[in-house]
Order: C-alpha cells, then structure tokens, then sequence
C-alpha cells in the first residue's frame, strides 16, 4: 500500500494524475491546468510526435499508415515512460516552467491506482522526474479521491468511495486518513464500452465507430427512457456504412455483466470491514467518483445491491487530481500525527 506524508506533499508544486483515459495537471495555487485524453499522434517514419491530447483523439480511427495513435498509460501504468514525457511536456510545458520561475525546487506528487506495483510506482516517478521534478510523491487514487470528493475522509468515521476509471474499478472504505479495506478489478468504462459494441455487432452485425458510442451513452442518460437510438456503422460483411435502430433495452442488458463485477468487489470490501464502520456507511453512503461513475443505472444497481444510499461526486471524473490539489495545499489535516514525519 502507498504510504504518503502530508508534510512532504505540501512541498509539491504540482499534482498529476495519469489516468488510461485521461491526464489531468493541477498547479498548487493555480488549479486544473491540463484534463486530456492520454493520447499521442506519433509519425512512424520520423518518430516525431504529431499532436497530444484531444488533438490526437480526434485523429485516432483516421490515420494514414505511417501515423499511429497511442496510448503511453494502459490501465492506470504508464507502459511508455519516453511516450509519455513527451505528451506532458506538450500538454504542460509553458505552465510549469512559469511555476518553475517562482519556484526552482520542483516537486511533483502523483496518485497511483490502488496496490500499484513497484514496477508501476517507479514508472509513474520517471516519468515526472523526465519532466524536470526533483522528488515525486505517490497517494493511493482511492486516497486522494475520497478527499476530492469532500469525505471526511480524516475523521475516525467509515466512507467509501468506489472510482469508476476507464480501465478498472476501484472500492475502498477509509478511516483515520488510511485505507481500511480496498478492492480493484479491471473493469471501467472501457469493458463496458466493450460491451456494447459487440452487442452491436453480434445483433446487428454492424461495426460502430468509435464517435458512435457517444449517441448511445447519451441514450442511456435520457429521461423519460429512450426505446431505440439510430447509429450508424460499417456493415460487418459488406464494408458499406449503414444505419440502424438499437433497442436501448438490450444495451442495457449487456451492461449488466460488468456492473456485477463491480457489485462484487463492493461486497467483498464490506465484508472485509468490522461492523462498526459498516454502521458508519448506513449514515454516510457510497460515494460515486471517476469518469464512469456516471453510466446510468450503476448507482441505482449499488443502492440495490448493498442497501446503503449512493451519490455520484459533483465533478467525479476529476476528484481524484483536485483531492491531490487539496492536499499539497493543505487542505487536508489528520487528526493523529502523519506517520512519515513522526
Ligand atoms: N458521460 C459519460 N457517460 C458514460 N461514460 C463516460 C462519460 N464520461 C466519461 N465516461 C467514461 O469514463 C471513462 C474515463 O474515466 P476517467 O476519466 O475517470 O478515466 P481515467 O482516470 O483516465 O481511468 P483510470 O482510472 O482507469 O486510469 C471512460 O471509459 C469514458 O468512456
């Protein structure tokens, strides 16, 4: 487990969150100043780097052969170290080096997925110490999470907080400022956009682009409920593009088997828990957090699942870096002493 020190994050200048789906910088005292896909548009014949970020996204599916769009972070690791220092130092560059100026000594604190490998620490820490920081600083996503989302996460009180990223899930109950109990399983937004497309194409036999889940991920939110939603795809035998009407209820039912898995990794995290901060949680609910956490239906599936009431964080696709804002400003106190710093 990532053990932090608040005395030494408030040292940092900058917080980092590198994300599968996206990046997010926050500058201390600034506040959110880079929330891009962790993309990059690299040419294959000269190595340069062609576009980061949103820039990249929007090539990515329309490429001739010698450009490649890839993804330096898969599941919340970066598995590109070089690929990925440069996407930073494209996306942040100016920014920090104003910071910079002010600040010569730059330290950086980033927030790793829960039980990150010590291959994947080291990873993330290069990255950052490419990009000029003297010393990196990791807190557990979960941790940093749960302080973005405004739990009293310090308190000798249970919250739990379940982040919904694009390449896994992650549970956790906290109390005292540490995680009691805590489960991930690699399932997000990406297995259950998985889901969906090959429902697609199993019942219509159509191949949806990738700009093609955003009107059905839509759908899915409308109120009053929407039957049927027009997509257009390209034909699986035939190559050409063609439309057709998806019936939301079995977008919905396809959906299902990787809402369970998220189920059971809040079960098995209960049952970790003595009963005393299961109690706190009748009082205090589930907070929901990351990009997923709104698909619709999940809270409701939780709420019924567990009993316990459920919210969805105000921003919750950004919790995880504003809570490490937080707290290398300071704005987040223990009420026993920090244990790095004795
Ligand atoms: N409005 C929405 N409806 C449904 N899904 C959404 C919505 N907005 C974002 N998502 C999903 O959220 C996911 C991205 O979440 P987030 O930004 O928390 O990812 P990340 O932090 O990069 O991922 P990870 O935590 O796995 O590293 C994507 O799978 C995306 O499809």
């Amino acid at each position: 487990m990532t053990t932090y020190s608040l005395e030494q994050l408030r040292r940092c200048t900058v917080a980092v969150d590198l994300g599968a789906a996206r990046t997010r910088v926050y500058l201390r005292e600034t506040g959110l100043i880079v929330d891009e896909p962790s993309l990059a548009a690299v040419n294959t014949r000269t190595g340069s780097l062609i576009a980061v970020g949103s820039l990249a996204e929007g090539m990515a599916g329309r490429t001739p052969g010698h450009i490649r769009v890839v993804r330096p972070i898969s599941g919340g690791t970066v598995v590109d170290i070089d690929m990925a220092q440069r996407m930073l130092r494209f996306l942040v560059d100016e920014k920090i080096r104003k910071a910079w100026r002010r600040k010569p000594l730059l330290r950086a604190a980033v927030c790793l997925p829960h039980d990150a490998e010590p291959l994947a620490q080291r990873a993330a820490s290069e990255t950052l110490t490419g990009l000029g920081a003297r010393r990196v600083e990791a807190v557990d996503t979960l941790i940093a999470a749960a302080v973005g989302c405004g739990l009293p996460v310090e308190q000798p009180e249970a919250s739990m907080i379940v982040v919904c990223g694009a390449a896994s899930t992650q549970v956790a109950v906290l109390s005292l400022g540490q995680i009691v109990a805590a489960e991930k399983v690699l399932v997000g937004g990406d297995a259950i956009d998985y889901a969906v497309v090959q429902h697609v194409r199993s019942r219509h036999e159509l191949q949806l682009p990738s700009q093609g889940l955003h009107p059905l991920h839509l759908a899915l939110c409308q109120e009053p409920v929407v039957e049927g939603k027009e997509v257009r795809g390209r034909d699986v035998a035939t190559g050409l593009s063609r439309t057709v009407t998806v019936e939301m209820a079995y977008v919905r039912e396809a959906i299902q088997t990787p809402f369970t898995v998220v189920i059971d990794a809040i079960s098995r995290v209960l049952r970790a828990c003595q009963p005393d901060l299961v109690a706190d949680l009748v009082e205090g609910g589930v907070t929901l957090a990351g990009g997923s956490a709104v698909l619709p239906g999940l809270d409701r599936m939780i709420a019924k699942a567990t009993g316990l009431t459920v919210r969805i964080a105000e921003n919750p696709d950004v919790c995880a870096v504003l809570g490490l804002g937080a707290m290398i400003e300071g704005r987040m106190r223990l009420l026993h002493r920090d244990p790095m710093t004795g």
